[in-house]
């Protein structure tokens, strides 16, 4: 059974529509890629799995239990952790603060505190300024943390990120990529949304092209790169 099944997924704000049916499975432990120009749905289309966008139709499966529908916090609750764009962190709450608040759903301190020791051991900068004012972060420190926050939930089994790389230097990409490889790594399912395909394609299983609110290409990495048509329509090359 697939971790996440999307199936026929139309979603938008107000009256428009943005997805216009879109179909996604997500098998355990892979990680995918959807990628694409801006502004063609890849951060609405998050929105709809995590539950954000009401009025959502066709069907959303996690684990095989319908989610669609459901409150956000009830589908972060069953194991879906989603780190928005633009790492919304508390400017002026600690780094552990930050990471506690992302930690709300675990029922016990001790659970909090496996959470936060798994964190700091993929990001052990953000250990070093635990006590540090999030607002005096690097941007890619500020990143860690927004990833480190969707962590602390436990249990998570599908992670969820919107473009990962936006706006850091590429020494800093690489840092953030190698703690994605390395929670794949544990096992753990995760979703990538990147508008910088070459980003992303050398880490996932499969990619996603999205435009205008449908997938228009699906494949392997490799097989995106010797597509003539998707090189020069989407890549610009
Ligand atoms: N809150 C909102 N209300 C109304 N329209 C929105 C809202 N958020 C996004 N949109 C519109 O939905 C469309 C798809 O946006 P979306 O953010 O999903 O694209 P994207 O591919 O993720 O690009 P980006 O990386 O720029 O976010 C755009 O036309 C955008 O203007």
């Amino acid at each position: 059974m697939p971790l996440l099944e999307v199936k026929d997924c139309h979603a938008g704000y107000g009256t428009g529509s943005i997805l216009n049916g879109i179909d996604l499975t997500v098998a355990k432990g892979e990680l995918i890629g959807i990628v694409g120009p801006n502004g063609h749905g890849k951060t609405t289309l998050l929105r709809a799995i995590s539950g954000l966008l009401p009025r959502t139709q066709g069907s959303i499966a996690l684990n095989g239990r319908s989610i669609l529908g459901l409150a956000p916090e009830k589908i972060a609750r069953m194991g879906l952790a989603h780190v928005p764009q633009g790492d919304l962190v508390y400017k002026n709450m600690t780094i552990l603060e930050n990471l506690l608040v992302g930690g709300y759903a675990n029922r016990s301190d001790a659970r909090s505190q496996a959470q936060l020791d798994k964190v700091f051991a993929l990001f052990p900068k953000l250990e070093q300024r635990a006590e540090q004012i999030a607002s005096s972060l690097s941007g890619g420190e500020r990143r860690m943390l927004g990833i480190g926050r969707g962590l602390m939930m436990g249990d998570c089994r599908l992670l969820v990120l919107d473009e990962p790389s936006l706006g850091l230097a590429p020494v800093v990409i690489d840092q953030i990529y190698a703690a994605i490889d390395e929670l794949r790594a544990t096992g753990m399912t995760i979703v990538v949304v990147e508008e910088n395909i070459a980003r992303v394609a050398n880490h996932a299983d499969r990619l996603h092209l999205m435009d205008g609110g449908h997938f228009v290409w699906s494949g392997v990495p490799a097989e995106m790169h010797e597509n003539r048509k998707i090189i020069d329509t989407y890549l610009g090359a």
